[in-house]
This record gives C-alpha cells, structure tokens and sequence, in this order.
C-alpha cells in the first residue's frame, strides 16, 4: 500500500460509561488482563508503526490512566501518544483532539472510540487507504436484524427495508482541514458521531465495510462477548 499521507489517530475516551454502571471507568476495564485502552492504541500502532496517538481522557482520569501506564509498562512502550483533555460530549472530546494537530501539516485524522478495542488491523489499514482516494472514510457494516422505526403519522412501528441500512462503526478518517473546518462549527444534537459533523459542511461520506467484531463496549454483556472475543488471540 502506498501511503503519501501523514497519519494521526484520535482515541475518543473522554466518556463516563454511565451505561456500563461500573466503578471502574469502562475503558480502564481489563480485557484478557490488559486495558481496554492498549487494546484499542495498539491496533493503530499495528497498523501503521508511524501513526501519531492522541488519547483524550476526562482530566479526572489522567492520575488513574498513568497509574496504569506505571502498571503495564508496555503501554507506554508500544503506544506513545499525547494526552488530550477531553469535553463535555463526544462531538466536544473529538474537538479538543482535532484542537492538538498542527494546522500546517497535511494529514489524515482517524477518529476512533477508545472502547472500540476489536477493530481489525486490516479494517484500519483498508479505511486510511480509502480516505487517502476519497477524502474520508467511514467504517460501517450491513444490519444482520430486521430494522421498524417509530411513525409519528401511524403511531407504530414500521418495518424498513434492511438492505438500505448501515451499522455505523469507528474509525472514521478525513483529511485535516477538513476536520478542523467542520468543528468550529456550534454542538448539534444529531451529531453522534464524526462524519454527521463533517456532512454538515455538503461533503459526501464514503462507507467502508467494517468487521463485526468491532463492537462498541457499551453496556456490561459486551465485556463477555470481547472477552470471547479474544480468547483464541491470548492462547
Ligand atoms: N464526552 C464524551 C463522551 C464520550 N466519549 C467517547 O466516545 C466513545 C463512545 O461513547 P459511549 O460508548 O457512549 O461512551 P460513554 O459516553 O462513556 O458511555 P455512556 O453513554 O454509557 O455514558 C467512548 O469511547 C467515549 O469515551 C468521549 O470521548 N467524550
Ligand atoms: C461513533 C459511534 O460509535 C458510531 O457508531 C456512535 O455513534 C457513538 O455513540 P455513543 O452514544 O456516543 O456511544
């Protein structure tokens, strides 16, 4: 694969996990015995060796994230990154990250959920190359359930066509000017994630297939399902 492009990754995980209930702020919680957190940092570094990190974290939490850099020494060693201050939503955490990239460079940026630790090398390797064609990438996979959304007109539940449906996952890549041109913009509700934020400015978004496993860890069931997820990989 030719890359031209300098390459950055910005782990989002400035979050509280109310949805997890869980002492531990989730993306400190150990997955086969190491930080959800390495895992995800070490997939981009896997990746591409000259990848920039950028971990955002609520500034609560940086005493607790370099306790645990003490702790698993190979963090630090296999993942240096910068650690960034994060905001009050994802859209606001996202922003401080794009906020600690220079502005000269010409780069591209993945933005990626710090407790998304399954995604593939491959998917991440495949995304980069598709928003150095495109100008922008965006993980996401086809819906494997039949999808109803609500009618406010018929007040039930109607069926959609599936085929027309797309998971969206992280990580989702643009070229810097870009991002940096779309978060100036003021917070939306319906900004959930990094590409409703840059579509705002009429750029097209370029799907890309992503993997499954890719699972966003977000209520307590899916620490068993990327625990089994990964068991053959620490055997
Ligand atoms: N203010 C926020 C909120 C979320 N995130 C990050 O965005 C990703 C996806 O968000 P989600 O799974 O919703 O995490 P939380 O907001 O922590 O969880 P919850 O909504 O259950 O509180 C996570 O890596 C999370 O840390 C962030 O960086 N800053
Ligand atoms: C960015 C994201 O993971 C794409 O699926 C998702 O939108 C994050 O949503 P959350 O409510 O912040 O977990």
């Amino acid at each position: 694969m030719g890359f031209v492009l300098k390459k950055y990754a910005i782990i989002v995980a400035g979050g509280t996990g109310q949805r997890m209930k869980s002492a531990v702020p989730k993306q400190f919680l150990l997955l086969q015995g190491k930080p959800i957190l390495f895992h995800t940092l070490l997939q981009f570094k896997k990746a591409f060796a000259e990848i920039e990190l950028i971990l955002v974290l609520p500034r609560d939490q940086f005493s607790t994230w370099q306790l645990l850099c003490q702790e698993y020494p190979e963090i630090i060693q296999a993942c240096p990154h910068h650690l960034v201050e994060g905001g009050a939503t994802r859209f606001h955490s996202s922003q401080q990250g794009i906020l600690a990239i220079p502005v000269e460079k010409q780069a591209l940026v993945a933005i990626h959920d710090g407790v998304r630790p399954l995604v593939s090398v491959d998917s991440i390797r495949h995304a980069y190359q598709s928003a150095e064609e495109y100008g922008n990438a965006v993980l996401a996979v086809s819906s494997k359930d039949s999808i109803r959304q609500w009618d406010t007109n018929e007040n039930v539940y109607l069926p959609l066509d599936r085929t027309h449906i797309k998971i969206i996952q992280t990580p989702q890549i643009f070229e810097i000017s870009i991002l940096k041109r779309a978060f100036q913009q003021e917070y939306q509700d319906f900004f959930t994630d990094d590409a409703s934020v840059v579509e705002v400015l009429g750029i097209d978004i370029h799907l890309v297939e992503g993997n499954y496993s890719n699972i966003k860890i977000t209520t307590p069931e899916d620490m068993l399902i990327a625990e089994a997820l990964t068991q053959n990989a620490s055997t």
